[in-house]
């Protein structure tokens, strides 16, 4: 039996969610796959969540499916998943699996991984297949921590790095010390006074890291890695790295979407 030409059609909507422990990222596609149609987007700070519900996703097209990474601890997803009562849709919080969409887990204990970490390299992995350049890739996330993971040309995640973002570097250097109070100064090769030396510091300190996975990548698998580079601080490195890399925006939405396409897209609506 056919549904009649007239009913409603169910909505088909994804909203897929991004919680760091800075901010939630949001975005809502018109149906459960890459590809799919980006309706509205946006970003609240972790102190605002409490104004998603009656702000931002007031108005937005009911989802029918809600599928999100999260990092931050459990009092903030309580307080998301306080504001997506809004919607029936059930909320599927995303645990790194041994093996998904394409990717194989390195990890000692993979549901340790950071979610937010498993669902970017799904994202890179998918973007490179898409264009054909099944490489080794570096995988840099820069939010309140970075991270820089290396996946080799057959898609196995063999294992990344953490260290901090560039605004807890400079606090634990302010907490740890008492000459280091000042505001943020310039990146310079050789710095001449203490707010350029921190900046300096810190940059150096990520760019540094992501070179050297970049060496270990390319040394263990004897091709040359592809880099890609995302998170809400990317454009703050991207004037000092040392090896060739992509600034790519929405590395976890374009992970969200592949991983919702295995989840839900046997339950889609056949289209005419
Ligand atoms: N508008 C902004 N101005 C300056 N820095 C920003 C801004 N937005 C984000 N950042 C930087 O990006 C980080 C947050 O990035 P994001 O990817 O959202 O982190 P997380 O996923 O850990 O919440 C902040 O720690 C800050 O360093
Ligand atoms: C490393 C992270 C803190 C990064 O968090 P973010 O900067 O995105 O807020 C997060 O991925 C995490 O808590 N990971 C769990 C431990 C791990 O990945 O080994
Ligand atoms: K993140």
């Amino acid at each position: 039996m056919t549904a009649p030409d007239t009913a409603a059609p169910a909505s088909t909507a994804l909203l897929a969610l991004d919680v760091g422990n800075t901010r939630l990222k949001w975005a809502l596609y018109d149906r459960p796959e890459p590809g799919a149609r980006l309706l509205a987007h946006g970003v609240q700070f972790l102190e605002n969540i409490e104004t998603l519900a009656e702000g931002d996703w007031r108005a937005l097209r009911p989802p029918r499916w809600v599928l999100g990474s999260i990092v931050a601890g459990a009092g903030v997803r309580q307080r998301v998943e306080e504001q997506l009562e809004l919607w029936d849709a059930p909320v599927q919080w995303v645990v790194p699996r041994p093996a998904e969409a394409g990717l194989v887990n390195g990890y000692d204990h993979p549901t340790r991984l950071g979610s937010d970490r498993w669902v970017a390299m799904i994202g890179a992995r998918q973007r490179l297949l898409a264009r054909g350049e099944a490489r080794p890739c570096v995988v840099v996330m820069v939010g309140t921590a970075v991270t820089v993971e290396a996946i080799d040309a057959e898609g196995r995640f063999l294992g990344g790095i953490i260290l901090p973002g560039h605004g807890i570097m400079l606090r634990a250097l302010e907490s740890g010390t008492a000459g280091l109070h000042v505001p943020t100064g310039e990146v310079r090769a050789f710095p001449t006074n203490t707010s350029d030396a921190l900046t300096s510091g810190g940059t150096f300190a990520i760019a540094g890291a992501v070179q050297r996975m970049w060496d270990n990548l390319s040394r263990h698998t004897g091709q040359t890695p592809v880099c890609l580079m995302t998170g809400g601080a990317g454009w703050k490195m991207a004037p000092h790295m040392t090896v060739p890399f992509e600034l790519v925006e929405g590395l976890i939405f374009d992970g969200l979407l592949a991983m919702a396409r295995e989840r839900f897209a046997a339950s889609m609506p056949a289209r005419a």
